[in-house]
Order: structure tokens, then sequence, then C-alpha cells
């Protein structure tokens, strides 16, 4: 599959200086409101300031995604598609990464590992075994202490910080609070990021329509967060990490704070995304999940890999 990324080296849209600040990644909006939006459907409210009731929610039984998020693969493909012999999208070579509060106890140790465009892959273990300290090397919060650490060719650990906002623009990321802005509608708060990177107008009224679609939320674009259940609110932060199109979907317990009906909704979201041709790394503790999709799985264990296995569950620690 060819490789999506832009070179951070390929002039912004904007220069990060005129950027605002971003609330969750260095991507993220900017303050201004986006424009109104004529002509969509009313909005339906249950409760006013009430969150609606919600329904586990499929992306595949919805009519009309024939946009560019529409499928690549069928649903019933397996992993087999998935090319092994180009670049990857992420790999690690050798990773340490030492805290300094804990220098004789590192948070990761020679990890080695690759994922390839369009994988879908869960990052599993237990608490403490280094999950979040992944993923936070791949989105340059953290630096390595040693090792490489390459996503889509470039070299995180050489990188110079300028670049880490571009980078930042490729990686969507969804986390298990959401982390909307309370102030912003459902349309604003995607809209934002796309703002914020400068996009024009008239991409952003195409786009934001067209992930919030995607998701589900099309009806529900000027309800505010509080005005949505926690499975509405999680999928506008997935329509958020969507909306520039960023070939790789960082999700952090994206479910942690669902019920289980709604989770299913949520990974039936992301897996649809996946088969776009996005790539997916999901850190999670919901065993069931794991275990019904079936997906590769990289184990952690005292910062260690202990398991990378290919359709695997959640809680078999066999052989590597
Ligand atoms: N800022 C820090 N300073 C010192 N040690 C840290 C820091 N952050 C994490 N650690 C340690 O690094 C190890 C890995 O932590 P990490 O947060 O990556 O684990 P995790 O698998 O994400 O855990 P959880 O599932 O609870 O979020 C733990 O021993 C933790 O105590």
């Amino acid at each position: 599959m060819a490789n999506h990324f832009r070179s951070p080296d390929a002039e912004p849209e904007k220069s990060p200086a005129t950027r605002p600040a971003a609330p969750d990644t260095a991507d993220a909006p900017a303050d201004g409101a986006p424009t109104a939006n004529e002509g969509l459907e009313p909005v339906v409210v249950e409760t006013a300031h009430a969150p609606a009731r919600e329904s586990a929610f499929d992306p595949t039984n919805e009519p009309g995604f024939t946009s560019v998020f529409a499928p690549l693969r069928p649903t019933d493909e397996d992993e087999s598609h998935i090319n092994r012999s180009g670049a990857p999208t992420i790999s690690m070579r050798d990773v340490t990464k030492i805290y300094p509060a804990q220098p004789n106890k590192p948070a990761l140790e020679n990890v080695s590992l690759d994922i390839y465009p369009g994988e879908f892959v869960f990052l599993v273990g237990h608490s403490g075994s280094g999950k979040s300290t992944f993923i936070k090397l791949l989105t340059r919060e953290l630096k390595a202490t040693g090792g490489k650490v390459i996503v889509a060719g470039q070299d995180l650990t050489t990188m110079r910080n300028w670049k880490v906002p571009y980078l930042r623009r490729q990686i969507g990321c969804v986390f298990q609070d959401f982390k909307l802005l309370p102030d912003k509608t459902t349309y604003e708060n995607v809209a934002f990021t796309l703002e914020c990177i400068g996009k024009p107008r008239s991409v952003v009224k195409a786009q934001v329509p067209e992930v919030l679609r995607l998701v589900g939320l099309q009806e529900k674009m000027d309800m505010y967060p509080d005005q949505l259940s926690g499975g509405e609110q999680q999928r506008v932060s997935v329509a958020r990490a969507m909306v520039n199109r960023p070939p790789l979907l960082i999700c952090d317990e994206p479910t942690g704070n669902l019920d289980p009906a709604i989770s299913l909704g949520i990974m039936k979201l992301l897996e649809r995304i996946n088969r776009t041709g996005t790539t997916v790394l999901m850190a999670t503790h919901d065993r069931e999940m794991v275990d019904s999709m079936r997906k590769r799985v990289i184990a952690l264990e005292a910062g260690h890999v202990v398991r990378d296995q290919e359709r695997g569950g959640y809680g078999y620690y066999g052989a590597l």
C-alpha cells in the first residue's frame, strides 16, 4: 500500500508560530467558530441539555458512505491484504525509554517491531506495562532514551522540534476522556482541527459534514458535548481525529469510559476507518473487544514485548 504520509518538509499551510495552541495534539484547533451549517438537516434534541439516549451505532449499516471514507476492502476480508514488503508505518528498533524518576526501571526496554500500512493493531498489557509510553514515543510527546523510532520514514529520535507539529498532523489521536472543547458544538469541535492548520473555508465546509456522516452524527452537528452521550462524544473525537484524513490513527483506551454496547459501535467505526486504508493502533484493557476482533495483538509486560500475534486474543501469553 502506498505511504500516504506527507513529508514534514512539505511546506505547511501556516507557520506553526501563527497557529494557536492545541488542547490535545499539536494540531488541534484554534479559536474562531466556523461558519454555520447552512442547509443541514435540523438537529433533533431529545431533551435540551440532557444526553441523548444512544443505541449501539454501526457505521457499516449506514447508507451513503460513498465518499473518500468508503471501505477499500470488504468487511470479511482477512489481514492477508497487508503488504509487509514496503515501508512500515511504524518501526521501532531496540527502543528503550527510561524516565529520570526511575533510572533503574526502564518503562520500555529493547522494543523492536514494525507496523505496516493498513494494519489494525491492539496494544495490550497490565497497568504500568508501558502502553502509554509506547504511544507517547510515536507522537514525539516523549523521546526515546535509546534506539530508533521511525514513523512513516521519519526518525523521531533525531527529528527537530519544529517539525513535530507537522508529524502530528498525520496522526489522528483518540483518548479515553474525549478531550472535546465544551464551548464548541460538534461541528465546531471538528472544524477547529482544519481551521487551525489553515484549511480554506470551502474545505472545512465540505469535509466536516462528510466526516460527521461517517460517524453518524450528521443530525447532532449543533449540539454541545454536554448534550451528547458518552458514545456520541467519543464519535465526535473520532471525527476530529479523522477529518484531516491522517494515515495513522492512535487510540488510547477509546472505549474505557463506555459501556459494552456503545464500545462495540466505536470499535466498528474504527474498524471501518481501518478498511479505508488507515493504520490503527489501539491501546486497550478491553479483553472482550480484543478477543472478538481477532486483530494483531502486541502485548507488553514490564516494558518488554512478550507477544506479537496475528489474529490474537487479549489473554494469550504464549510464545512470541
Ligand atoms: N513521568 C513518569 N516518570 C516516571 N515514571 C513513569 C512516568 N510515566 C510512566 N512511568 C512509569 O513507566 C512505566 C510504564 O508506564 P505507562 O504509563 O507507560 O504504562 P501503561 O501500560 O500505559 O499503564 P496504564 O494502563 O495504567 O495507563 C510504569 O512503571 C510507570 O510507573
